[in-house]
């Protein structure tokens, strides 16, 4: 049994891993990490557990909880595990962290996006970027340190990837019109995320400066084989849970001069998805809809020829306390510890 600490326990990506956690069979929650709930009863904070869960919230102390866990999860905010972490905690425990604070190689673009001093850039090359269906070898026994993807992210890379990676669309045509849920924004009380501020409305923000443009231009560059640009642009829609991408890119015509087709197209997403426990590529002319996976691991992608224009227009949902966050944090450790990678992620998407 492998014993797990986390760190953010009380947040909403912190309560969606107790939450998988509880059904994993090779895993034991040890530590319930809080900064504001010290020594409360973890179940009176979240009450879905009441009967479940019989433990008191623990501090944050990695120095302490390294000695005491196999692995720690971090789900804290940008900064807290750049600013302690040190060899001694990594000779000790994996780390899954999933704050940005390792996932962009650059420690300038890191700096310049999220505009906090980066205070443990030694780490940075060492970590994983763990997007296992594109970085799953990389994920091993061995390694010690996972910057697990962010939630948009995880849409709007996992929905281009394969059209990028087979040359199939102009990268630095992309632009991401993608959508949130409110539980995106975390926990914390913030005026612009108040029941009366976000329910019946919608909203774009972040235009042109959201924190998230760099590592998608990272992981895709990676893909397409050059640095690339691309427009990002998030909204908050009134919802719990869920994360809508559309996606549009211009197609690279064939030597022929007509445009690829969409036996062509779908080809690329079968050779990349086919075989993946998470993905799901839909049905000729299904859009996929964030409550078809919520609650579950999976990405449902599906894409659209406009022969019009000469652009594809993807699209991506999932569930961004799942694959967006904890389901697919599980996934990066049990590749970590060479468990079945879906252990403890095998949740039907749930309806209504
Ligand atoms: N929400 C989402 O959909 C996603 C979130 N993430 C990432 O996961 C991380 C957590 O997000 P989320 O759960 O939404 O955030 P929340 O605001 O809901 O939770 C934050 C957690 O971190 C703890 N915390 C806050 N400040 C500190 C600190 N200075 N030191 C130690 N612990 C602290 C809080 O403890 P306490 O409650 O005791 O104050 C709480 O447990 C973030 O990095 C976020 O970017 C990634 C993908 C998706
Ligand atoms: C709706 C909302 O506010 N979403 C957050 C992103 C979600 C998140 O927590 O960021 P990471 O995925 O990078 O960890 C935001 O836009 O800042």
């Amino acid at each position: 049994m492998v014993k797990v600490g986390i760190i953010g326990a009380t947040g909403y990506a912190g309560a969606e891993l107790v939450r998988i956690l509880l059904n994993h069979k090779e895993a034991q929650i040890e530590w319930f990490g809080s900064r504001s709930y010290i020594d409360e009863n973890y179940a009176d904070i979240y009450r879905n557990f009441f009967e479940l869960i019989d433990a008191d919230c623990l501090g944050d102390n990695m120095d302490e909880l390294a000695s005491r866990v196999d692995v720690i999860f971090t789900a804290t905010p940008q900064g807290f595990l750049a600013g302690v972490l040190n060899e001694d905690i990594l000779n000790k425990v994996k780390i899954i962290d999933l704050s940005a604070d390792f996932r962009i190689k650059d420690v300038a673009t890191y700096e310049k996006w999220y505009k906090i001093e980066h205070k443990s850039p030694q780490f940075i090359k060492e970590a994983v970027y763990g997007l296992c269906e594109i970085n799953r070898d990389k994920v091993t026994t061995q390694t010690r340190l996972i910057a697990n993807p962010g939630c948009y992210t995880t849409c709007s890379i996992l929905t281009a990837y394969p059209l990028v990676k087979e040359g199939l669309i102009d990268p630095d045509t992309l632009i991401i019109d993608a959508k949130s849920g409110t539980s995106g924004a975390g926990r914390g009380a913030k005026t612009p995320n108040l029941f009366c501020e976000v329910n019946e409305s919608m909203k774009a923000y972040g235009v042109t400066t959201h924190r998230h443009t760099p590592e998608i231009e990272e992981q895709l560059g990676y893909a397409a084989g050059k640095e690339i640009t691309v427009n990002f642009t998030p909204h908050l829609v009134p919802m719990n849970r869920g994360i809508l991408a559309t996606e549009y890119a211009t197609l690279i015509k064939k030597p022929d001069g007509t445009y690829p087709s969409y036996e062509e197209l779908k080809a690329a997403y079968d050779k990349y998805y086919a075989k993946e426990r998470f993905v799901r590529v839909l049905k000729k002319g299904v859009c996929p809809e964030t409550k078809w996976v919520e609650g579950s691991n999976y990405v449902d992608v599906n894409f659209v020829i406009d022969e019009r224009t000469g652009r594809v227009v993807m699209m991506g949902a999932l569930d961004n306390l799942v694959k967006g966050a904890a389901g697919q944090a599980v996934q990066n450790m049990n590749l970590l510890f060479g468990f079945d990678e879906a252990e403890g992620l095998s949740m039907v998407p749930m309806f209504p």
